[in-house]
């Protein structure tokens, strides 16, 4: 695991435009300064992590998170379009492992997360837990999404890379 450092990992939002900005769970980060929004790809910070549903490689505690997370905050009927048109920049992309949504959009479904519930996977998996709840306190319904992925989260937090994560998913399907 890795040893939890005490700052804040720095997170980004590249925002498509793409979602009701009432309802868009980044745009909300913002707003309480938990995380910097971008509209613009190139001003994305290189070597980031970039949650990326559709990367190979999944997330762990082995990642050099340094550079901060950036989250790509579209519509789910464009991530199979807008991703791959992100591979140009040198960015780390990364997949969350099994877990299920909290939100009331997704309810109880895995792996489609929204954004705020991206970030705090990422960063609980990471062993920043405090900065996870910050992120989730924003929302009514962030605790159902720790209460749901307690168990996995502890155990993801524990994985030594990529392959042992994908293998410990493999107990949640
Ligand atoms: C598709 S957007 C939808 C955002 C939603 N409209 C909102 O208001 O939060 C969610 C983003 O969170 C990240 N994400 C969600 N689930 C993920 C997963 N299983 N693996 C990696 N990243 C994920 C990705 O960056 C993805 O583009």
């Amino acid at each position: 695991m890795n040893p939890t450092d005490q700052r804040d990992i720095p997170l980004y939002i590249y925002h498509a435009g793409q979602c009701d900005p009432k309802k868009c769970t980044g745009r909300k980060l913002a707003r309480f300064d938990l995380a910097r929004l971008y509209d613009r790809i190139s001003r994305l910070p290189s070597l980031a992590i970039l949650l990326d549903p559709t990367a190979e490689k999944a997330l762990s505690p082995a990642d050099n998170y340094k550079k901060g997370i950036i989250v790509l905050d579209c519509s789910w009927e464009e991530v199979e379009r807008v991703f791959p048109e992100l591979t140009k920049l040198n960015l780390e992309h990364r997949a969350l492992p099994y877990l299920l949504a909290g939100n009331p959009v997704n309810f109880g479904r895995p792996f489609k997360l929204n954004s705020a519930e991206a970030f705090a996977a990422a960063l609980y998996i990471l062993g920043h837990k405090e900065q996870a709840e910050k992120v989730l306190s924003k929302f009514n319904w962030g605790h159902s999404f720790l209460e749901l992925n307690q168990e996995p989260l502890e155990e993801y937090a524990t994985a030594k890379n990529s392959t042992e994560i994908v293998e410990m998913q493999s107990h949640y399907f």
